[in-house]
């Protein structure tokens, strides 16, 4: 067993020297950290909790939790067009599961290895968190600052405007049917996307002032559509045929849950955002700057609804639904 604080300094908080150009004015190891935000600059707070065979399986690499549930966080500072700047992270772990100590310390060296790699690559700090005993959860606090005004949000969508994603859909529950048939390589592109997805942080903020409303597409793209057209009070009318399905997605999965998984599989974590036509061009050189296409596949209308997509299709994930716990 490994006692709590032991836990804490080894491998969550290693460094208790908060860095001045963190905005750190005091970090990890007291009642609460204090912060220092930008000045002229909102901040964007976010929490999503990472739950073990809800959210990713119980035998997923330490590595890819760790990585996950920091990632799917972010990604909604992503879809507010924030900055990122500090996370919290609360994990429960329930050491009984483990069959040997030496088990535990591999483990939790390779999951914070995925969390600490994540946060330097997108510079993020660890301000502080919480540990606790009981089932696998990880529940991440993100917080990320827009200059003031600035940030993208659900509700800006006008008819005409076009609907457009970021990258390739159906990659997450894609490979969330590849794992369940017992795929294991972890550079398969399909495991990649559900297992070690990339908050798409740049793109956010490279479509600020070009975007007119934002959301990232965790519970599947049209359930995800939905709260997006809700927000803004817009229907939509999509084109099916320009979906950008995920690599190698059709071969592993064939057509007709191809589609599916792009429409209503969720976990891809691409930013949907609305545009005005005379914006799109400008927002895919933007975002092919950073390797990264955008893909038209429909636009807002004044009817409300969604029009183009057979009406028996999923709305995608829902927590409390059968299957969910
Ligand atoms: N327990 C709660 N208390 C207060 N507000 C909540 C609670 N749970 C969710 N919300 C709010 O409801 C809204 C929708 O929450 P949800 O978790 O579905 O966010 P999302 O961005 O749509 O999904 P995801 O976190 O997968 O990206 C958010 O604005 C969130 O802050
Ligand atoms: C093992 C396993 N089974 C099912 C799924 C599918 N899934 C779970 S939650 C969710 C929506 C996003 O979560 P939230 O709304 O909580 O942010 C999706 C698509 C998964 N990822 N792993
Ligand atoms: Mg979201």
């Amino acid at each position: 067993m490994l006692a709590e604080f032991d836990l804490i300094r080894r491998y969550l908080m290693p460094s208790q020297t908060p860095l001045p150009a963190d905005g750190v004015a005091l970090g990890g190891g007291d009642d609460a950290a204090l912060l220092v935000p930008k000045a002229g600059h909102q901040l964007a707070v976010s929490v999503d909790t990472s739950v073990v065979d809800v959210h990713f399986p119980h035998d997923a690499p330490a590595f890819a939790v760790g990585h996950r549930s920091l990632a799917v966080a972010l990604s909604d500072l992503a879809a507010m067009g924030a900055d990122p700047r500090w996370c919290f992270m609360a994990l429960t772990l329930d050491q009984r599961t483990f069959a040997n100590d030496h088990a535990i310390h591999a483990w939790l060296e390779a999951f914070a290895k995925g969390f600490h790699t994540l946060c330097q690559r997108q510079a993020t700090t660890l301000a502080g968190g919480d540990v606790t005993s009981g089932a696998l959860t990880i529940g991440v606090t993100v917080m990320g600052e827009a200059p003031t005004g600035h940030a993208l949000t659900r509700a800006g969508a006008t008819p005409g405007d076009m609907i457009a994603v970021t990258g390739a859909l159906g990659g997450g529950a894609g490979g969330l049917a590849l794992w369940q048939r017992g795929e294991r390589d972890l550079q398969h592109p399909l495991l990649r996307r559900y297992l070690l997805p990339e908050p798409r942080l740049a793109a956010g903020v490279a479509l600020r002032g070009l975007a007119s409303a934002a959301i990232d597409i965790s519970d599947g793209l049209l359930a995800d559509l939905g709260h997006l057209r809700k927000a803004s009070g817009v229907g939509a009318t999509l084109d099916m045929t320009s979906l950008p399905l995920a690599e190698a997605l059709e071969s592993s999965l064939g057509r007709d849950a191809a589609c599916n998984a792009a429409l209503s599989g969720g976990d891809d974590y691409e930013l949907l955002v609305t545009l005005p036509a005379e914006n799109v061009a400008s927002a895919q050189r933007a975002l092919g700057k950073l390797g990264l296409p955008l893909t038209v596949i429909g636009q807002c209308s004044d009817t409300l609804g969604v029009k183009g997509i057979a009406p028996n299709l999923g709305t995608g994930w829902q927590h409390f639904n059968e299957g969910a716990p």
